[in-house]
């Protein structure tokens, strides 16, 4: 369970860096096998940085959505910030800390992505409805687009993409919107496959004005109602997450050369979800989308292929 610095922080002897990025790889590989996976594609100076990046992003998330989150208060995530902002000052708190001063002084990114993510758990404690596409949006960058924000800090960008050498004054392309996008698109399909999960909690994440236009009421959605109108309500929905997923495709290539091919993986993976959704009929309220571990591994050659080419 997440540890919280006590407060007047004591000092403590903490693990050393080495220990620490061990405890964030354990994390991520428990919790997220397939993206642990993933980043074995990296090269092994960037790949330690990437799970003290995860495993921070993975304890944000357990602080609103884990074990410990029924006695989360604002309070808790005001507490969760100034260990974020003593992580960038240089001061680990706690031993998965250590890691992460590491990878903030080995690869300068901004502190603001992490706040970001904190202001998106905030958004959980308070909100269980959204009325707009906007707001839902403002969500996802908030608790997913942001990652795309401080991985890329890390994986590092291909300057030579798109600086011709006849016009060296010219600044190479920054693919902000595109690193975002696959953190949207990446929620937005959770946000799908967990419909009735979250349902269940009493959690409406897919925006009420499309519930009205497809006349499909919060009613309708709390009892899981599979209809017709349904079925149109979430090809509209897949539709719109398959839109950032191809965002996020055009960015991939601005990408640093070993960075590509997890990128693909990752997004051809996430991306398979919302195949399995429509493979299933559109009922995600009982039967959970998921995408066996043998056709991840056999999408990787042609991760491989597309980082190649595309
Ligand atoms: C495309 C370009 C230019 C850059 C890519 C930049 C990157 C690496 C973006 C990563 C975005 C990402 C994967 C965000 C994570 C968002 C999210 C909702 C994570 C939760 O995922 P899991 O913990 O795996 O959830 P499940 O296990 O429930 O599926």
């Amino acid at each position: 369970m997440l540890q919280l610095p006590e407060s007047p922080p004591r000092m403590k002897t903490l693990v050393s860096v080495d220990e620490s990025y061990e405890l964030c790889r354990h994390l991520i590989a428990k919790y997220s096998t397939t993206f642990y996976l993933s980043t074995l594609l990296l090269s092994k100076e960037k790949r330690p940085a990437i799970w003290a990046i995860y495993a921070w992003c993975r304890r944000t998330d357990e602080l609103v959505d884990g074990p410990a989150s029924a006695i989360t208060t604002p309070e808790t995530l005001d507490l969760w910030e100034h260990q974020l902002e003593s992580i960038f000052a240089g001061h680990p708190l706690d031993n998965f800390d250590v890691a992460l001063v590491d990878t903030v002084q080995r690869f300068p990114m901004d502190i603001q992505p992490f706040r970001d993510m904190i202001a998106g758990q905030r958004m959980d404690l308070y909100r269980s409805r959204y009325e707009t596409f906007e707001e839902l949006y403002l969500y996802c960058y908030r608790v997913a687009g942001t990652v795309g924000l401080m991985s890329t800090s890390v994986m590092g960008l291909d300057t030579t993409k798109n600086t011709a050498p006849w016009n060296c004054e010219q600044q190479p392309y920054i693919p902000i919107e595109e690193e975002i996008a696959l953190g949207i698109a990446k929620q937005l399909t959770n946000i799908l496959r967990d419909v009735g999960e979250d349902a269940r909690r009493g959690r409406i994440y897919i925006p009420l004005e499309d519930l009205a236009r497809f006349n499909y009421t919060e009613q309708d959605l709390l009892e899981g109602v599979v209809d017709d109108r349904w079925r149109s309500l979430m090809r509209f929905q897949i539709d719109r997450a398959r839109q950032f997923y191809r965002k996020a495709e055009r960015g991939i290539s601005y990408l640093s050369a070993d960075g590509r091919w997890p990128v693909w993986a990752a997004l051809m993976h996430y991306s398979g979800i919302l195949s399995v959704i429509e493979r299933n009929d559109y009922n995600a309220f009982t039967r959970r989308a998921y995408v066996p571990q043998w056709q991840k591994l056999r999408s990787l050659p042609a991760a491989w292929m597309r980082s190649q080419v595309l």
